[in-house]
């Protein structure tokens, strides 16, 4: 994929909306997804707003009758036919109760509409969330599915579900309308019921060709407006603003992110003259059908003198004008909409999880270890091969390190263990049990792990600790213990509010934190979780040496009641392991204990003396 947006000579003429998007199936499996979803939010206000949309729908084609009635009854008063004022009293008052009734019924549909529509957003969004956290770990880390995790994002929270359901009711209204009218025009005079029924028609059929190809257009535009937002918010955010100031990137990504949103703007103006010239040019159709059944209507009245319907064409003119208007921008709209929402639907409709788990129970305390048996792995959608047949032994009980250099593998190991992902070949065993056989909920809740990457939760540090086990949220003794064998607890102490102080910047009160003290945080809820397997990956690479020294005392006691594995660069850190596994290129090369590596004098002692004597050069010289 390039960088730059998609351009006029890229845009095919017949656009490639995707096959899938084409069907009306599809779309009906849509509309039943959002009736469903609107139905359970309250039968009640839906079976109302039904209700309201049926009489709604009666109301132009009443009033046309209403009107044709009236009108007749008073030009027979003029002429003296007898009865004809009895006639215009019912007329009347049916006109007036017709309005009052209209009045009633839409104030009570946009009442249930902003209902429906405020419970639909409050829910919509609490369901993507709960299927962000059912997802595999690969939605986040492939870019394809990453793109439909973010379309569904933009779909819920913009309200074109909502749309969906406002529109299938306005279409429904719109239709049942125009039958309605158009049973009573017919009753008249076909020929003039027909032209006035056509009219509109080649106006809208221009709305609906372009609004398939503004979908279109958006929907192959997803990767380069994701793009555009990250150039805008590595312009925006507090993490990224120090290094884009002095690295002067600032007009380098204005420039990027312009050339982009011109490439959008060229193709939607191009998209946008398309579709007004043709608006225009069939709308001048429209408007010669509908004069041809305004002289129909004339000249058959002055042939039959039946004023009366003739009011009732002029009236209809406009209501089958508001109705087919209604039901072919309705259609449009809801196509464009399904279209859009069929993000939302197919993003919640997903298949979650694929790791499923066995039923037993993870042991309390590991009485063997973990072993890895030619395990094989490569990332969903990628050729490499990030571990290969990679097979090692994590004896029960006692400290392992992994080390290797960048890219070997060893946070793959990692997100493996903690079943984030499934090797493609080979096994996972736990005590001797295949990984698979553990209820991988047990087995994840007795898993502590840091990651590199671990979360700054901008929330008080009674959470961010708490978090490592949630039971232990409002326990201050556990929370500060946990504190303690991190080295947290010191600058904790410190703080305005201690433990309920808000960490971060983005809420008001937050106190931000060094990156080390951050570390310290995260490792402090590992300590909590009190698993019996810990899982740190790179625990003290932010961490000052004195704290680090510290930190390691506590490593060690976690060893003594933890099957722990350290991921590390750090040899210092390292070298406390009991057994040390050196991968390389996702395979085991080397293992041992420190002294037995470097007497080994393999890749291992390498890199530790290379490390050594960059600390102490003449003691090594
Ligand atoms: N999400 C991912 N999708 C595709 N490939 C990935 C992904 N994560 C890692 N890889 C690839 O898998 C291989 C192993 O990566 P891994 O992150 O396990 O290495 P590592 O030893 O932890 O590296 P480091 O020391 O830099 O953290 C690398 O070739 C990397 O490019």
């Amino acid at each position: 994929m390039t960088d730059g947006p998609m351009t006029d000579h890229e845009l095919p003429d017949q656009p490639a909306v995707p096959e899938e998007h084409r069907r009306l199936s599809r779309d009906l499996r849509y509309w039943a997804l959002v009736l469903r979803s609107f139905w359970g939010l309250s039968p009640l206000r839906v079976s109302a707003l039904v209700v309201a949309t049926a009489l709604t729908a009666a109301v132009p084609a009443t009033g046309i009758w209403l009107t044709a009635q009236a009108v007749q009854a008073v030009v027979d008063a003029v002429l003296h036919v007898p009865g004809a004022l009895d006639r215009l009293t019912p007329a009347t008052a049916g006109l007036v109760a017709l309005a009052v009734a209209e009045h009633v019924v839409s104030s009570m549909s946009q009442y249930l509409n902003s209902l429906l529509q405020l419970e639909f957003s409050a829910k919509i969004g609490e369901q993507v969330m709960v299927k962000g956290t059912r997802m595999d770990l690969s939605a986040y880390e492939n870019p394809e599915a990453y793109d439909r995790l973010q379309r569904a994002l933009r779909e819920s929270g913009s309200g074109t579900a909502f749309e969906v359901f406002e529109e299938m009711m306005r279409t429904l209204t719109s239709l049942a309308s125009l039958v309605t009218v158009s049973w009573v025009l017919f009753t008249w005079n076909t020929w003039i019921a027909l032209a006035i029924l056509l009219a509109p028609l080649p106006a809208l059929a221009a709305h609906v060709v372009f609004s398939k190809q503004g979908y279109a257009i958006e929907y192959h535009r997803a990767q380069d407006r994701r793009r555009a937002f990250y150039y805008q918010d590595l312009t925006t955010t507090d993490t990224s603003y120090k290094e884009v100031k002095l690295y002067q990137l600032g007009p380098y990504f204005v420039d990027r992110y312009r050339a982009l949103v011109q490439g959008f703007f060229r193709v939607d103006r191009s998209l946008a003259r398309r579709r007004h010239g043709w608006s225009a040019a069939l709308g001048l159709v429209s408007v010669a059908c509908s004069a041809g059944a305004l002289v129909f209507a004339l000249r058959s009245t002055a042939g039959n003198g039946k004023l009366g319907e003739l009011a009732g064409y002029l009236q209809a003119l406009g209501a089958v004008h508001a109705a087919a208007t209604g039901l072919l921008l309705g259609v449009a709209t809801l196509y464009q909409n399904t279209l859009f929402t069929g993000n939302l639907f197919d993003y919640l409709s997903l298949p979650e999880g694929g790791i499923t788990g066995g039923s037993r129970p993870f042991p309390r305390r590991l009485t063997h270890g973990i072993e890895f048996q030619d395990v094989t792995f490569r990332y969903p959608g990628t050729e490499t091969t990030a571990l290969d047949r990679l097979s090692c032994f994590i004896p029960a009980d006692t400290c392992c390190a992994l080390v290797g250099s960048n890219g070997a593998g060893k946070s793959t190991v990692v997100k493996l263990l903690a079943r984030l992902y499934e090797p493609n070949s080979g096994r996972i065993l736990i005590d001797g049990v295949p990984i698979e056989e553990y209820d991988t909920d047990d087995l994840q809740r007795n898993i502590g792990v840091v990651f590199q990457d671990f979360i700054r939760y901008e929330m008080p540090v009674r959470h961010n600790i708490g978090f490592g086990h949630l039971d232990d949220l409002g326990d201050d003794d556990r929370i500060r213990v946990a504190a303690q064998a991190s080295g947290a607890d010191e600058f904790v102490d410190q703080l305005p509010g201690r433990y309920d102080t808000t960490l971060g910047r983005r809420f008001e009160g937050g106190h931000q934190l060094s990156g080390g003290q951050w570390q310290k945080i995260a490792l402090a809820r590992a300590f909590l979780r009190d698993a019996p397997v810990a899982v740190l990956d790179e625990p003290t690479a932010a961490i000052d040496p004195e704290a680090e020294a510290d930190i390691f005392g506590q490593l060690r006691t976690i060893c003594s009641q933890a099957t722990s594995l350290v991921v590390s660069h750090r040899f210092s850190t390292v070298r406390i392991a009991d057994k040390i596994l050196v991968v390389e290129g996702g395979r085991l090369i080397e293992e041992g204990s420190h002294e037995e590596l470097l007497s080994l004098g393999g890749t291992y002692a390498y890199l530790f003396r290379l490390q050594a004597d960059a600390y102490l050069p003449e003691a090594t010289a």
